[in-house]
C-alpha cells in the first residue's frame, strides 16, 4: 500500500497480477474502502479471444468456494474419482459423503468473473496492458521484479522444475452429451504417465496428459501418439477420437511444471505475495488456486483481527499462512514422487478403499487427507496423515494379505494410532 501520510486519505493498494488471486484480492479490499489499483500484464482477456496455454479447467474444492463466497462461479462437481484401469474396466470411489465433491471450473471464465466483480467497485481500477517492471521499497513507486524481494536478505527462495510435463487434450462430446460420466474426476494412474480428465460446461472434458519430457520427446509422429494410447491409455482412444488426437498433441509443446516456494510472503509493511507468486505448487492436489485462495481469505482475517494496521497484518499473516502453503507444496510434491513411483489403477483404488475404510471405523480419528485438504484449511498440528500413515502401514503388512480389515485395524494399534 502507498502509505497516504495523512490518516484522512485512505491507503491505495496496488494488485500486481489480474489473475485468479489477485482479482479476488482487489475485490477483498475493495470492499474495505480501499482505493485499489489492478496491474495486469497481460490485455484484458474479458475482450481476447482465446487464452491460450493455461490448465483450461480447474479443480475447485470447498475451501476455495469458501473464499469466493458470493461469486458464485458456475460449474460441474465431481463426487468421485473414476479410475480407469488399464483393462478398460473403471472404478467409482466416493470423495466421502454425498456434499464432498470438488467443481470443476472453466479457468479463463472464473478469470473473468473475478475481474469483473473487481471491477464493479467504485474504488477499482484497472490497468491492463501494465507489467510492472521495478519497485521502490522506499517511494512505493510501481516499477516490480521479483529479484526485488530476492534482493532483500535473509529471503528464502527455493525453485524446482520437476521433470514431468503436461500437456491438453480436449475429449469432445458423443451424440451431443458427455463422452465419460460428467460427475466425475476422471484419472489414469499408470505409475510414471497419468492422465486426468475434468468435465466442461459445453460437454466436453479437458484432459491432462502428464509424463517425463523425454518421453514427451520420444513421441514425434502422429502414428506414435496412437500406439502410445493404445499402450497406456486404449480406452481414452476412441473417446478422444483418434485424428483429434493427432492433432491436438502436436498443437502446444508440454508445458513444464514448477515448485516455487519463499519466506518471507511480505517487506516491511509496503508488500505482500500471494498466490502462485508466493508459492507455486505441482499439480498433484489440485490446490494451487485454491491454497491462493485461502491466502486472500486468510490475509482478510488477519485484516479484521489487526485493525488493517498493515506493519502487523503483513508480519501475522507471513507467521500464519508460511507453514501451511509450504505444506501444501510439499504435500503435492510428496504426491507426485508416490504417484510417479507407485500408483497404478490397482493401487490408486486399494489407497483409497484402505483410507475411506479407516474413515468409515473413525470418522473423528481418521481423516483421509485428501478430505482434509479439499475441505477446510489444512492445520499442520491437526492432520492425522492418512496417506502417509497408511503407506507405512502397508509396507508392514505381511504378504499373506487375509482380511485385510482385521490386518489394518492390529497393525493401526501395533503402530499404537488410537
Ligand atoms: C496443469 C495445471 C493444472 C492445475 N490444476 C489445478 C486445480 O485443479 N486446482 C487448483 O486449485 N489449482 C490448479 N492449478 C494451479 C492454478 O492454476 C494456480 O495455482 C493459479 O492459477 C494461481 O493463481 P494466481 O492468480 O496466483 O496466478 P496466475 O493465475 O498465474 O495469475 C498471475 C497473473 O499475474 C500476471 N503477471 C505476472 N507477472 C506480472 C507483472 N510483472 N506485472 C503485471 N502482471 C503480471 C499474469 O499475466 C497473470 O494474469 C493447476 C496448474 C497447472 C499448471
Ligand atoms: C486435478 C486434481 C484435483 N485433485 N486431484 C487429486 C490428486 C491426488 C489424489 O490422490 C492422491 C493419491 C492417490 C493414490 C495414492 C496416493 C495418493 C486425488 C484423489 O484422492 O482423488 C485427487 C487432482 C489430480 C491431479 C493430478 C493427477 Cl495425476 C491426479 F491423478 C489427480
Amino acid at each position: 500500500p502507498n502509505d497516504s501520510r495523512s490518516t484522512s486519505k485512505r491507503k491505495v493498494i496496488a494488485v500486481v497480477g489480474g489473475g485468479l488471486v489477485g482479482a479476488l484480492n482487489a475485490c477483498y479490499f475493495a470492499k474495505r474502502g480501499f482505493a485499489v489499483e489492478v496491474f495486469e500484464s497481460r490485455e484484458d482477456i474479458r475482450q481476447a479471444k482465446i487464452v491460450r496455454g493455461r490448465s483450461i479447467n480447474l479443480a475447485l474444492s470447498h475451501r476455495g468456494r469458501q473464499a469466493l463466497k458470493h461469486i458464485v462461479t458456475k460449474g460441474i462437481p465431481m463426487h468421485a474419482r473414476m479410475i480407469h484401469s488399464l483393462n478398460g474396466t473403471r472404478s467409482p470411489i466416493p470423495y466421502g459423503k454425498k456434499g464432498q465433491y470438488i467443481l470443476s471450473v472453466d479457468r479463463t471464465n472464473l478469470n473473468k468473473e473475478l475481474l469483473t466483480a473487481a471491477e464493479a467497485y467504485p474504488n477499482t481500477k484497472m490497468n491492463f496492458g501494465h507489467k510492472l517492471l521495478d519497485w521502490s521499497f522506499e517511494s512505493g513507486a510501481m516499477t516490480f521484479l521479483r529479484k526485488q524481494f530476492l534482493r532483500q536478505s535473509r529471503f528464502n527462495y527455493s525453485q524446482t522444475y520437476i521433470p514431468h510435463g503436461y500437456m491438453e487434450l480436449t475429449m469432445p462430446p458423443h451424440n451431443g452429451d458427455f463422452a465419460m460420466e460428467p460427475n466425475f474426476l476422471h484419472i489414469w494412474p499408470r505409475n510414471t504417465f497419468m492422465m486426468i480428465a475434468l468435465p466442461n460446461l459445453d460437454k466436453t472434458f479437458t484432459c491432462t496428459l502428464f509424463m517425463p519430457f523425454e518421453e514427451f520427446e520420444k513421441v514425434t509422429t502422429e502414428d506414435q501418439v496412437i500406439e502410445f494410447f493404445q499402450t497406456y491409455f486404449p480406452d481414452a482412444i476412441p473417446l478422444i477420437g483418434v485424428e483429434a488426437l493427432k492433432r491436438d498433441y502436436f498443437r502446444l509443446p508440454a508445458q513444464a511444471m514448477v515448485s516455487v516456494k519463499c519466506s518471507p510472503y511480505h517487506m516491511g509493511d509496503k508488500c505482500v505475495i500471494m498466490g502462485d507468486a508466493a508459492h507455486a505448487v505441482v499439480p498433484f492436489y489440485g490446490q494451487g488456486m485454491n491454497a491462493g485462495f485461502e491466502d486472500c481469505l486468510v490475509f482478510n482475517e488477519v485484516m479484521d483481527q489487526l485493525n488493517e494496521d498493515f506493519s502487523a497484518v503483513l508480519k501475522e499473516y507471513t507467521r500464519v499462512r508460511v507453514p501451511d502453503d509450504h505444506a501444501i507444496a510439499d504435500l503435492a510434491m510428496y504426491n507426485y514422487i508416490e504417484m510417479r513411483a507407485h500408483v497404478n489403477s490397482k493401487w490408486f483404488i486399494f489407497r483409497k478403499y484402505v483410507d475411506n475404510f479407516l474413515h468409515f471405523l473413525m470418522p473423528k480419528t481418521i481423516i483421509p487427507l485428501y478430505t482434509m485438504v479439499i475441505n477446510r484449511g489444512l492445520s499442520i498440528c491437526g492432520v492425522v496423515s492418512v496417506v502417509g500413515g497408511t503407506y507405512l502401514l502397508l509396507k508392514h503388512v505381511p504378504r499373506n494379505f487375509g482380511s485385510i480389515p482385521q490386518q489394518l485395524w492390529t497393525q493401526a494399534q501395533t503402530l499404537k494410532w488410537f
